[in-house]
């Protein structure tokens, strides 16, 4: 043994019990005094948690004046906050801890100590700093590194799907086949195209798919494809090399990068231009992507949910969508309806968002029959999104009550509009037929027009007629 060592094992040992030739012993009676000397207080404890030694720096820390009056004591008697009989009961070292003593932080590290035979035998323990402050630069880093996880999670979870089946609202006969087809989506990775009018839940009912199915814990990303520039379509999509266009911009994913592993949903679908329903087709049909301004192509496994309120049918023949994308995508078709063509779920519709509403904070609001019975008579060109926003309003309007009543919706709804009982056919006044689909006829084209801002071809096809037609009947309206 060198002279140094032989010193150190000389020195007055903390553990008077211990066995002299175990390696446990030697290790930690070699390292106590290094520790001892470069702490601001050491203490050590037998198996029962009693103090068998301390050292004058911490009987000063703690206020101690004669370390002998101490000795034999439980350590928590001494120091309440302390964990060494932690330490001694299950044998595990805490090796970094802010121990509160006095106002003071005392950054501390507590072992164990064994026999020979494995058996805890006592504890020392080290302050290593009597001040947290030099450890302020790790613990300031250790909080932002804190604040960057949680800003990555925030993230992540905005890339998962809100929505699951149950938040598709509905027990009309349409609602429920909707919803069994999602359930067969869900089960299958196959593409699904949503038809529906603006506002129908295709969204919701994409999110709630994706929610349902083996991916659920990969990325949902929706991209809609109208509100993005014809120009950044393509970058949007697929991505940017490094050095593309100016040599200088940073690489960047594309959509289909993100949503690898999960889904990409497609909304406004049929708003692509025909160029990028190319590349997209073949994205579909290879399964890999080729950034802008790179020449290396990426696999990806994606499984694409598309969109639209477009008739695409007629766009097929019309020749403004491509016809083999079209039966890429359609392999699973689940369609909308909108909601005046199922008028029966509007009471439970209303249900769902007050109460949606009033767990976001707003008041508890129920609402009456009279209510429903009137917002049956509106055509709702923007369908459930409408409602929301017009519930949402009439929450904001109406004062305090509790009560969600026909006339707090009367000024919201456009002037004409007729309460109309849902269930039963009775209590509709009995007109000619004729007036009946003309005046049918003028609320739907009003809608359409508002719709689609004035735009008469735009209205014209979410009529699902021709412009010439359109004119016509709005000139015999008229
Ligand atoms: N069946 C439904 N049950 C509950 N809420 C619904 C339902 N359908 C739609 N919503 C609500 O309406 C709003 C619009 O839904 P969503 O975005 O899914 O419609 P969309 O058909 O995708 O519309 P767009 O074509 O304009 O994108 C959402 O806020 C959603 O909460």
């Amino acid at each position: 043994m060198s002279e140094q060592a032989e010193r150190r094992m000389s020195i007055e040992r903390p553990f008077p019990g211990g066995d002299d030739n175990g390696l446990t012993m030697e290790v930690v009676s070699a390292l106590f005094p290094i520790f001892e000397q470069a702490s601001a207080g050491a203490i050590a404890v037998d198996d029962q948690a009693r103090i068998t030694w301390i050292n004058g720096s911490y009987c000063e820390l703690l206020g101690v004046k004669d370390p002998a009056t101490v000795i034999g004591k439980h350590v928590t008697e001494v120091i309440p906050p302390s964990r060494m009989p932690e330490v001694v009961r299950n044998g595990q070292p805490i090796l970094l801890d802010i121990m509160e003593y006095r106002n003071q932080q005392l950054v501390v590290m507590r072992l164990p100590v064994f026999d020979t035979e494995e058996r805890v035998i006592g504890a020392v323990a080290f302050v290593l700093y009597d001040d947290v402050q030099p450890l302020t630069p790790l613990v300031s880093k250790f909080r932002r590194l804190q604040q960057d996880l949680a800003a990555a999670r925030r993230a992540l979870a905005r890339r998962h799907a809100r929505y699951e089946l149950s938040d598709f609202v509905g027990a009309s006969p349409q609602a429920l086949e909707a919803k069994r087809r999602a359930r067969l989506a869900a089960a299958r990775n196959t593409p699904v195209l949503l038809l529906g009018e603006t506002g129908t839940g295709k969204e919701v009912l994409a999110q709630a798919i994706h929610a349902a199915s083996d991916r659920s814990e990969q990325p949902f990303i929706a991209v809609n494809v109208a509100a993005v520039p014809e120009s950044l379509l393509e970058a949007e999509f697929f991505g940017v090399a490094q050095g593309a266009y100016t040599g200088a911009n940073l690489a960047r994913d594309g959509k289909f990068q993100l949503a690898d592993g999960g889904t990409l949903f497609l909304d406004e679908v049929g708003d692509m231009p025909l160029p990028l329903q190319a590349k997209l087709l073949r994205v579909l049909q290879e399964g890999e992507v080729e950034p802008l301004g790179s020449n290396r192509v990426r696999q990806v496994d994606v499984r694409v949910m598309a969109a639209t309120s477009r008739d695409l049918d007629h766009m097929v023949a019309s020749g403004e969508f491509r016809s083999d994308l079209y039966y890429r995508l359609n392999v699973l078709q689940i369609r909308l309806p909108p909601l005046r063509e199922r008028l029966v779920d509007l009471g439970v519709l209303c249900e769902a968002i007050l109460e949606d509403i009033s767990r976001r904070g707003e008041r508890r609001t129920e609402i009456t029959e009279a209510a429903i019975s009137l917002l049956a008579g509106h055509h709702w060109p923007g369908n459930v999104r409408e409602l929301r926003n017009l519930l949402e309003q009439a929450l904001t309007l109406s004062e305090q009550g509790e009560l969600l009543d026909a006339d707090h919706l009367r000024a919201l709804l456009p002037s004409e509009t007729a309460p109309r009982r849902l269930l039963g056919g009775a209590t509709l006044p009995v007109r000619p037929l004729q007036d009946v689909v003309q005046d049918a006829e003028r609320e739907a084209i009003r809608a359409a027009l508002t719709h689609a801002n004035g735009n008469k071809a735009r209205a014209a096809r979410l009529l699902g007629i021709a412009r010439s037609v359109l004119y016509e009947k709005l000139e015999k309206l008229s």
